[in-house]
Protein backbone atom coordinates (compact mmCIF):
# COMPACT_ATOMS: atom_id res chain seq x y z
CA UNK A 1 0.00 0.00 0.00
CA UNK A 2 1.32 3.45 -0.93
CA UNK A 3 2.15 6.02 1.71
CA UNK A 4 2.36 9.78 1.21
CA UNK A 5 4.41 11.17 4.09
CA UNK A 6 5.09 14.69 5.30
CA UNK A 7 7.93 14.89 7.81
CA UNK A 8 8.49 18.09 9.75
CA UNK A 9 7.28 20.15 6.82
CA UNK A 10 7.40 23.95 7.20
CA UNK A 11 6.48 26.54 4.61
CA UNK A 12 7.16 30.20 4.02
CA UNK A 13 6.21 31.81 0.76
CA UNK A 14 8.90 33.79 -1.07
CA UNK A 15 9.97 37.08 0.51
CA UNK A 16 8.04 40.14 -0.59
CA UNK A 17 9.46 43.34 -2.02
CA UNK A 18 12.37 44.67 -0.01
CA UNK A 19 13.42 41.16 1.00
CA UNK A 20 11.45 41.04 4.28
CA UNK A 21 11.10 37.42 5.41
CA UNK A 22 7.64 36.08 4.68
CA UNK A 23 5.72 34.74 7.70
CA UNK A 24 5.75 31.06 8.58
CA UNK A 25 2.58 29.54 7.09
CA UNK A 26 3.02 25.89 8.13
CA UNK A 27 5.17 24.81 11.05
CA UNK A 28 6.67 21.33 11.28
CA UNK A 29 3.75 19.31 9.95
CA UNK A 30 4.19 15.54 10.15
CA UNK A 31 1.48 13.38 8.65
CA UNK A 32 1.24 10.05 6.87
CA UNK A 33 -1.57 9.19 4.46
CA UNK A 34 -1.86 5.55 3.46
CA UNK A 35 -3.95 4.02 0.69
CA UNK A 36 -6.80 3.17 3.06
CA UNK A 37 -6.88 6.58 4.79
CA UNK A 38 -9.36 9.36 4.30
CA UNK A 39 -7.64 12.30 5.97
CA UNK A 40 -9.67 15.48 6.37
CA UNK A 41 -7.94 18.74 7.29
CA UNK A 42 -9.95 21.40 9.06
CA UNK A 43 -8.98 24.77 10.51
CA UNK A 44 -9.80 28.44 10.28
CA UNK A 45 -9.30 30.52 7.17
CA UNK A 46 -5.60 31.18 6.63
CA UNK A 47 -4.41 28.22 8.72
CA UNK A 48 -2.62 26.84 5.66
CA UNK A 49 -4.97 24.05 4.52
CA UNK A 50 -4.67 24.82 0.81
CA UNK A 51 -0.92 25.31 1.18
CA UNK A 52 -0.71 21.85 2.77
CA UNK A 53 -2.64 20.29 -0.10
CA UNK A 54 -0.50 22.11 -2.67
CA UNK A 55 2.62 20.74 -0.97
CA UNK A 56 1.23 17.19 -1.08
CA UNK A 57 0.35 17.71 -4.76
CA UNK A 58 3.91 18.86 -5.49
CA UNK A 59 2.77 22.32 -6.66
CA UNK A 60 4.81 23.86 -3.81
CA UNK A 61 8.14 22.85 -2.27
CA UNK A 62 8.57 22.90 1.52
CA UNK A 63 10.93 25.49 3.00
CA UNK A 64 12.16 22.71 5.28
CA UNK A 65 11.24 19.11 5.98
CA UNK A 66 10.52 16.35 3.51
CA UNK A 67 7.57 15.01 1.55
CA UNK A 68 7.84 11.52 0.14
CA UNK A 69 5.79 8.94 -1.68
CA UNK A 70 6.72 5.39 -0.73
CA UNK A 71 10.01 6.67 0.65
CA UNK A 72 11.00 8.70 -2.42
CA UNK A 73 11.16 12.47 -2.07
CA UNK A 74 8.58 14.29 -4.18
CA UNK A 75 10.02 16.23 -7.08
CA UNK A 76 6.80 17.87 -8.30
CA UNK A 77 3.27 16.97 -9.40
CA UNK A 78 2.68 13.46 -10.74
CA UNK A 79 -0.14 11.30 -12.10
CA UNK A 80 0.05 9.25 -8.89
CA UNK A 81 -1.72 12.19 -7.17
CA UNK A 82 -4.90 13.65 -8.66
CA UNK A 83 -6.18 17.02 -7.48
CA UNK A 84 -9.82 18.13 -7.37
CA UNK A 85 -10.65 21.76 -6.59
CA UNK A 86 -13.88 23.44 -5.52
CA UNK A 87 -14.12 25.02 -8.92
CA UNK A 88 -13.89 21.85 -10.96
CA UNK A 89 -12.19 23.68 -13.87
CA UNK A 90 -13.60 21.45 -16.59
CA UNK A 91 -12.83 22.43 -20.18
CA UNK A 92 -16.05 24.19 -21.24
CA UNK A 93 -15.55 23.53 -24.95
CA UNK A 94 -15.41 19.77 -24.42
CA UNK A 95 -18.27 17.38 -23.66
CA UNK A 96 -18.42 15.44 -20.38
CA UNK A 97 -16.84 12.35 -21.90
CA UNK A 98 -14.10 14.36 -23.63
CA UNK A 99 -13.28 16.03 -20.30
CA UNK A 100 -12.93 12.65 -18.57
CA UNK A 101 -10.91 11.24 -21.47
CA UNK A 102 -8.48 14.18 -21.49
CA UNK A 103 -5.85 12.70 -19.10
CA UNK A 104 -5.99 9.44 -21.09
CA UNK A 105 -5.21 11.41 -24.25
CA UNK A 106 -2.19 12.93 -22.49
CA UNK A 107 -1.09 9.39 -21.63
CA UNK A 108 -1.26 8.47 -25.32
CA UNK A 109 -4.25 6.12 -25.03
CA UNK A 110 -5.92 5.64 -28.46
CA UNK A 111 -9.27 7.30 -29.16
CA UNK A 112 -11.54 4.23 -29.03
CA UNK A 113 -9.95 2.94 -25.85
CA UNK A 114 -10.03 6.30 -24.08
CA UNK A 115 -13.70 6.88 -24.92
CA UNK A 116 -14.49 3.39 -23.63
CA UNK A 117 -12.61 4.01 -20.38
CA UNK A 118 -14.13 7.47 -19.99
CA UNK A 119 -17.65 6.08 -20.47
CA UNK A 120 -16.98 3.45 -17.83
CA UNK A 121 -15.72 6.17 -15.44
CA UNK A 122 -18.86 8.22 -16.10
CA UNK A 123 -20.90 5.14 -15.20
CA UNK A 124 -18.88 4.73 -12.01
CA UNK A 125 -19.70 8.27 -10.93
CA UNK A 126 -23.38 7.73 -11.68
CA UNK A 127 -23.58 9.68 -14.97
CA UNK A 128 -24.07 6.98 -17.60
CA UNK A 129 -26.11 9.24 -19.89
CA UNK A 130 -24.10 12.45 -19.61
CA UNK A 131 -21.36 11.63 -22.11
CA UNK A 132 -22.32 14.07 -24.86
CA UNK A 133 -23.49 16.87 -22.63
CA UNK A 134 -21.55 20.10 -22.59
CA UNK A 135 -20.26 21.47 -19.29
CA UNK A 136 -22.91 24.20 -19.12
CA UNK A 137 -25.67 21.60 -19.43
CA UNK A 138 -24.59 19.92 -16.17
CA UNK A 139 -25.66 20.83 -12.61
CA UNK A 140 -22.99 21.74 -10.02
CA UNK A 141 -23.07 18.24 -8.50
CA UNK A 142 -22.81 16.65 -11.94
CA UNK A 143 -19.85 18.86 -12.82
CA UNK A 144 -18.06 17.81 -9.64
CA UNK A 145 -18.72 14.15 -10.54
CA UNK A 146 -17.22 14.70 -14.00
CA UNK A 147 -14.23 16.41 -12.33
CA UNK A 148 -13.78 13.42 -10.02
CA UNK A 149 -14.16 10.96 -12.91
CA UNK A 150 -11.45 12.91 -14.75
CA UNK A 151 -9.23 12.78 -11.64
CA UNK A 152 -9.76 9.01 -11.43
CA UNK A 153 -8.88 8.53 -15.11
CA UNK A 154 -5.18 8.71 -14.30
CA UNK A 155 -5.66 5.90 -11.73
CA UNK A 156 -4.06 7.96 -8.98
CA UNK A 157 -2.83 6.44 -5.77
CA UNK A 158 -3.95 9.56 -3.91
CA UNK A 159 -6.91 11.88 -4.37
CA UNK A 160 -6.23 15.39 -3.08
CA UNK A 161 -9.41 17.47 -2.77
CA UNK A 162 -9.65 21.15 -1.83
CA UNK A 163 -13.22 21.95 -0.71
CA UNK A 164 -14.61 19.82 -3.56
CA UNK A 165 -18.19 20.17 -2.27
CA UNK A 166 -17.93 23.76 -1.07
CA UNK A 167 -19.98 25.28 -3.89
CA UNK A 168 -22.90 22.85 -3.67
CA UNK A 169 -26.27 23.33 -1.96
CA UNK A 170 -26.76 21.51 1.36
CA UNK A 171 -28.79 18.56 0.01
CA UNK A 172 -26.52 17.91 -2.96
CA UNK A 173 -23.55 18.21 -0.64
CA UNK A 174 -24.81 15.43 1.66
CA UNK A 175 -25.50 13.19 -1.36
CA UNK A 176 -22.04 13.92 -2.75
CA UNK A 177 -20.46 13.01 0.60
CA UNK A 178 -21.90 9.51 0.20
CA UNK A 179 -20.66 9.49 -3.38
CA UNK A 180 -17.14 10.51 -2.32
CA UNK A 181 -17.03 7.67 0.21
CA UNK A 182 -18.17 5.17 -2.43
CA UNK A 183 -15.51 6.47 -4.85
CA UNK A 184 -12.83 6.33 -2.18
CA UNK A 185 -13.60 2.70 -1.44
CA UNK A 186 -13.84 1.68 -5.11
CA UNK A 187 -10.68 3.52 -6.24
CA UNK A 188 -8.54 2.25 -3.33
CA UNK A 189 -6.77 5.61 -3.43
CA UNK A 190 -5.77 7.37 -0.23
CA UNK A 191 -7.70 10.64 0.21
CA UNK A 192 -6.72 14.04 1.57
CA UNK A 193 -9.62 16.48 1.71
CA UNK A 194 -9.92 20.03 2.97
CA UNK A 195 -13.15 21.42 4.31
CA UNK A 196 -14.55 24.18 6.48
CA UNK A 197 -17.41 21.96 7.63
CA UNK A 198 -17.09 19.99 10.88
CA UNK A 199 -20.09 17.89 9.83
CA UNK A 200 -18.43 16.96 6.54
CA UNK A 201 -15.13 16.18 8.25
CA UNK A 202 -16.90 13.82 10.65
CA UNK A 203 -18.87 12.09 7.90
CA UNK A 204 -15.95 11.50 5.54
CA UNK A 205 -12.78 11.09 7.55
CA UNK A 206 -10.94 8.15 8.96
CA UNK A 207 -8.75 10.82 10.62
CA UNK A 208 -9.46 14.50 11.16
CA UNK A 209 -6.44 16.81 11.33
CA UNK A 210 -7.17 20.07 13.13
CA UNK A 211 -4.81 22.92 12.19
CA UNK A 212 -4.12 25.98 14.31
CA UNK A 213 -3.55 29.30 12.57
CA UNK A 214 -0.53 31.64 12.42
CA UNK A 215 1.36 29.48 11.85
CA UNK A 216 -0.49 26.32 10.83
CA UNK A 217 0.38 23.54 13.25
CA UNK A 218 -1.33 20.26 13.95
CA UNK A 219 -3.43 20.83 17.06
CA UNK A 220 -4.89 17.33 17.13
CA UNK A 221 -5.49 14.24 15.02
CA UNK A 222 -8.81 12.54 15.73
CA UNK A 223 -9.63 9.04 14.42
CA UNK A 224 -13.27 8.69 13.29
CA UNK A 225 -15.39 5.93 11.84
CA UNK A 226 -18.66 7.33 10.51
CA UNK A 227 -17.58 7.09 6.87
CA UNK A 228 -16.79 3.43 7.31
CA UNK A 229 -20.19 3.08 9.03
CA UNK A 230 -21.87 4.56 5.93
CA UNK A 231 -19.95 2.16 3.70
CA UNK A 232 -21.14 -0.75 5.84
CA UNK A 233 -24.75 0.27 5.12
CA UNK A 234 -25.73 2.65 7.95
CA UNK A 235 -27.64 5.69 6.58
CA UNK A 236 -25.91 9.06 6.98
CA UNK A 237 -28.96 10.40 8.85
CA UNK A 238 -28.62 7.67 11.50
CA UNK A 239 -24.91 8.34 11.86
CA UNK A 240 -25.49 12.08 12.26
CA UNK A 241 -28.22 11.45 14.83
CA UNK A 242 -25.98 9.29 17.00
CA UNK A 243 -24.80 10.53 20.39
CA UNK A 244 -21.19 9.85 19.36
CA UNK A 245 -21.45 12.06 16.26
CA UNK A 246 -22.97 14.89 18.29
CA UNK A 247 -20.38 14.57 21.02
CA UNK A 248 -17.49 14.65 18.55
CA UNK A 249 -19.12 17.59 16.78
CA UNK A 250 -19.22 19.49 20.09
CA UNK A 251 -15.65 18.47 20.95
CA UNK A 252 -14.35 19.64 17.57
CA UNK A 253 -16.26 22.91 17.79
CA UNK A 254 -14.75 23.50 21.24
CA UNK A 255 -11.28 22.57 20.02
CA UNK A 256 -11.45 24.91 17.04
CA UNK A 257 -12.71 27.69 19.36
CA UNK A 258 -9.89 27.19 21.78
CA UNK A 259 -7.20 26.74 19.16
CA UNK A 260 -8.20 29.70 17.05
CA UNK A 261 -10.14 32.04 19.27
CA UNK A 262 -12.93 31.81 16.73
CA UNK A 263 -16.49 32.81 17.35
CA UNK A 264 -18.19 29.80 15.83
CA UNK A 265 -21.62 30.11 14.29
CA UNK A 266 -23.53 27.32 12.58
CA UNK A 267 -21.79 24.08 11.70
CA UNK A 268 -21.02 25.03 8.12
CA UNK A 269 -17.90 27.11 8.10
CA UNK A 270 -15.38 27.42 10.85
CA UNK A 271 -13.78 30.10 8.76
CA UNK A 272 -16.25 32.92 8.94
N1 LIG B 1 0.92 32.32 -3.15
C1 LIG B 1 1.02 32.85 -1.93
N2 LIG B 1 1.94 33.79 -1.66
C2 LIG B 1 2.07 34.35 -0.43
N3 LIG B 1 1.29 34.01 0.62
C3 LIG B 1 0.33 33.08 0.41
C4 LIG B 1 0.14 32.46 -0.87
N4 LIG B 1 -0.88 31.56 -0.77
C5 LIG B 1 -1.31 31.65 0.52
N5 LIG B 1 -0.60 32.54 1.22
C6 LIG B 1 -0.76 32.87 2.65
O1 LIG B 1 -0.58 31.66 3.38
C7 LIG B 1 -1.51 31.60 4.47
C8 LIG B 1 -2.30 30.30 4.36
O2 LIG B 1 -3.11 30.34 3.19
P1 LIG B 1 -3.96 29.07 2.72
O3 LIG B 1 -4.73 29.47 1.52
O4 LIG B 1 -3.08 27.90 2.63
O5 LIG B 1 -4.94 28.88 3.98
P2 LIG B 1 -6.36 28.13 4.07
O6 LIG B 1 -6.41 27.55 5.42
O7 LIG B 1 -6.51 27.20 2.92
O8 LIG B 1 -7.37 29.33 3.93
P3 LIG B 1 -8.91 29.31 3.44
O9 LIG B 1 -9.63 28.47 4.44
O10 LIG B 1 -9.30 30.75 3.51
O11 LIG B 1 -8.93 28.76 2.05
C9 LIG B 1 -2.35 32.86 4.39
O12 LIG B 1 -1.83 33.80 5.27
C10 LIG B 1 -2.18 33.31 2.96
O13 LIG B 1 -2.30 34.70 2.86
Amino acid sequence: MSVLALENVSLRYAPGEGGAQAPLVLDRISLEIAGDDFVVVIGRSGSGKTSLLNLAAGFLTPSSGRISLDGRSLSGPGSDRAVVFQDDALYPWLSAIENVAFPLRLRGVGKDQRLKEAQSLLERVGLPDAAERKVWELSGGMRQRVGIARALASQPRFLLMDEPLGALDALTRVRMQGFLLDMWRASRAGALLITHSIDEALMLATRIVVLTANPGRIAKIIPVNFGRGYLSGIPQSDLRASAEFKQLHDDLTGLIHSETGLIHSEDEGVAA
